[in-house]
């Protein structure tokens, strides 16, 4: 298995251009099911969670031209399959995400069910209940979700019992083809929502109230196909700023949206950064200076990201004083903990609080990624080390972050892949 080998030291200085956003590329690839043309996708993010998006597409019979300046176009006019395999769905919960649309457009769909991961259990009950009251009949099989629909599916008024951003977007994906008019409650408030949304809308939907805790979409008989750019992905870039952070250093990020992070930069001004921003760029300068602690309650959108608290975590390993990382979304999200304390890293579990009396620095140590954001902050870790610190398993990292160690690299990390 390949693995990162990190020595640490010096600060992170200079620029980067962020890529294009993992979580709203995978909801918007799995949308080009619903139009009845060819969809144009650019600024897809390279990574492995895209390119098995793009493997279940193709599984389906959709016909997928890849050009790697112009990006991806799809057309789905040629589905002959409808369904999700396991094989795929295991290594990608968001496969999930195909549901709705297959059921809108097709009246039919076999998805695998897609379970927890180390994170938590990870239920998809919400999205399944929101496609029932739109009038499909669900049943669950050997492992597998197989969804029907009677004709076109009816609008329906759906109240989330949890903010859920995979069940807003399932239910949304599938309200736009519905007949009449669909209100979704306690809706996910989440950027990348509001991306497929605009998509949508782009192909012909007819939705509102997204970015808002209530959507409503009014049915349409068809959508076209069209082009559509994908937003930046506020949680790299928002990595590299914690990593900036952590090592003392100074970064300035393009083709990022600020106001998608206002919760993660005012963490990072709290802990003594002095933060620059305009309509496509964030800067991020620490002057030299230890961060201080600071306290962290991860909520859903515009409250703190659960996908940005394990960076936090390390930046706090080595900032001044005693910070607490408190998740509240998945009831297994501080795995880090751990490993960050065979660094060093002084961090004690109190149920699903994280309490991190910082230190000057950690020390390098062989370590494992155990999720996409866990193994982010291990390399964080990895950068404010003393000595060698080697990451396994980093096909986790591999599923979110486009060429991290080259863009580590950019910024005068001491960073390198070791093959398998
Ligand atoms: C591909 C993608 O976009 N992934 C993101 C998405 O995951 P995902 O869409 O899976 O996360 P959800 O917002 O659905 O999960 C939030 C909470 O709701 C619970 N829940 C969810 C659905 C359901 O049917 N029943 C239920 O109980 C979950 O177990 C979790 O405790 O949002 C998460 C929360 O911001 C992020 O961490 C993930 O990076
Ligand atoms: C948890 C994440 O992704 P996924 O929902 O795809 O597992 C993430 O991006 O941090």
């Amino acid at each position: 298995m390949q693995k990162l080998l990190i020595k640490g030291g010096g600060a992170l200085n200079g620029e980067l251009r962020i890529s294009g956003s993992k979580n709203a590329a995978l909801p918007i690839l799995a949308a080009t099911l619903l139009a009845d043309g060819p969809v144009v996708v650019r600024n897809l993010p390279h990574l492995q969670d895209v390119t098995t998006m793009i493997e279940l597409l193709g599984c389906m019979g959709v016909t997928l031209t890849i050009d790697e300046k112009l990006g991806v176009e799809v057309d789905s006019r040629s589905t002959s399959r409808y369904e999700a395999p396991y094989e795929l769905v295991k290594t990608m919960r968001a496969s999930i995400l195909v549901l709705g649309p297959l059921l809108a457009r097709f009246g039919t769909a076999r998805v695998s069910f897609p379970g927890g991961c180390a994170i938590g259990s990870r239920p998809v009950d919400l999205h399944l209940r929101a496609l029932e009251a739109m009038g499909a009949t669900i049943e669950v099989l050997e492992g597998y979700i197989y969804a029907h629909a009677d004709g076109r599916l009816r609008g329906a008024h759906i109240v989330m019992e949890t903010v859920t951003v995979g069940g807003t977007e399932n239910a949304m994906m599938a309200a736009v083809l519905a007949k009449g008019r669909t209100v979704i409650e306690n809706a996910a408030r989440e950027p990348e929502v509001v991306d497929l949304a605009n998509c949508l809308v782009a192909m012909g939907a007819n939705i509102s109230g997204h970015g808002t805790g209530t959507i409503t979409v009014e049915g349409v008989e068809r959508l076209q196909g069209g082009e559509y750019t994908v937003m930046s992905d506020r949680i790299e870039a928002g990595t590299y700023l914690v990593a900036a952070a952590a090592t003392r250093g100074s970064i300035r990020l393009r083709d990022v949206n600020a106001h998608d992070l206002d919760s993660v930069l005012a963490k990072l001004e709290q802990a003594g950064a002095v933060i620059g921003s305009g309509d496509d760029w964030i800067s991020l300068d620490m002057e030299g200076r230890q961060p201080r602690a600071v306290n962290i309650r991860t909520a859903p959108f515009p409250g703190f990201p659960t996908d940005m608290q394990a960076q936090f975590t390390a930046m706090n390993a080595v900032a001044q004083g005693t910070g607490t990382v408190t998740e509240t979304v998945f009831e297994n999200r501080l795995i880090q903990v751990h490993e960050m304390n065979r660094m060093g890293a002084n961090i004690v579990l109190e149920g699903a609080t994280a309490i991190i009396t910082g230190r000057d620095r950690l020390q390098g140590a062989p370590v494992m990624a155990s999720d996409l954001r866990a193994s982010a902050s291990l390399v964080i870790a990895g950068l404010v080390a003393d000595g060698e610190t080697q990451v396994d398993r980093i096909y986790h990292i591999d599923r979110g972050y486009e060429c991290i160690e080259e863009k580590l690299q950019s910024l005068g990390a001491n960073i390198r892949r070791l093959p398998d």
